[in-house]
């Protein structure tokens, strides 16, 4: 799955990002596929905005993203959710986890969103020990803390199928030895997919081996 950016501008940001030189906004950019792709920028520059256009829940934008040689707004509203289903996920930086569910139904309702489950129920299981999580997977997301949340999320995506990952911030509340246990399971699930990520983080970090590293 290719993605690409013409030009791409935030109308609300427009005067501010103007005044300050960027890699991505206002430019032509191809996210090599399969690449895993780091996005660094200071607070408020517009990460959060960026990665909402690219999953396409934002559109005050000039210019264009494409998915696959054509702009977001060429696709149906059923096109657009099968990509979501099937190539593109996201770990949201507000993590958007239901607070009635358990974390363990949080995850399963995206996996059992497949059409053919992508993975068996076991596999959560897997992961949640990987992550250090197993003791709190029946506990309501409610009383979940901040960093329990952000595992939890970023199980839920990886337990669909995609060629892209999109992730915001997504270990802003884990402690190092979690930090490395969550950036480990997220480039084997890439890997096993040939998939690619684009990470947006405040600063440098050695998480990942990055193949790319871009100033918002
Ligand atoms: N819908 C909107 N209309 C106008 N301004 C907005 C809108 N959404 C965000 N902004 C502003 O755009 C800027 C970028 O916001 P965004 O949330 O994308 O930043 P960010 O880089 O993700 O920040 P952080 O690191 O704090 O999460 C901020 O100054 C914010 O106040």
């Amino acid at each position: 799955m290719q993605i690409q950016l013409n030009h791409l501008m935030p109308i609300p940001l427009q005067d501010k990002l103007r005044q300050r030189s960027s890699d991505i906004w206002n430019q032509d950019v191809t996210f090599k596929p399969g690449s895993f792709v780091k996005i660094k920028a200071p607070s408020g520059t517009g990460k959060t905005t960026l990665i909402h256009y690219l999953y396409h829940i934002r559109y005050d934008y000039t210019g264009k993203v494409q998915v696959n040689g054509q702009p977001w707004q060429a696709y149906s509203k059923n096109e657009i959710a099968l990509i979501r289903q099937q190539e593109l996920s996201i770990v949201f930086q507000d993590l958007r986890l239901f607070e009635q569910l358990s974390a363990r139904e949080n995850i399963s309702l995206k996996r059992v969103m497949q059409p053919k489950a992508f993975y068996p129920p076991e596999k959560i299981d897997e992961m949640a020990a990987r992550l250090n999580v197993t003791h709190i997977l029946e506990q309501s997301g409610r009383t979940l803390s901040y960093g329990e949340r952000q595992r939890i999320a970023i199980i839920r995506a990886l337990v669909q199928p995609f060629q892209w990952l999109l992730m915001d911030e997504p270990f802003s509340h884990l402690d190092e030895e979690n930090t490395q246990r969550a950036a480990a399971l997220i480039a084997d699930e890439c890997k096993a997919r040939n998939a690619g990520f684009i990470l947006t983080d405040l600063d440098n970090d050695q998480h990942f081996n990055y193949d790319v590293h871009y100033h918002l």
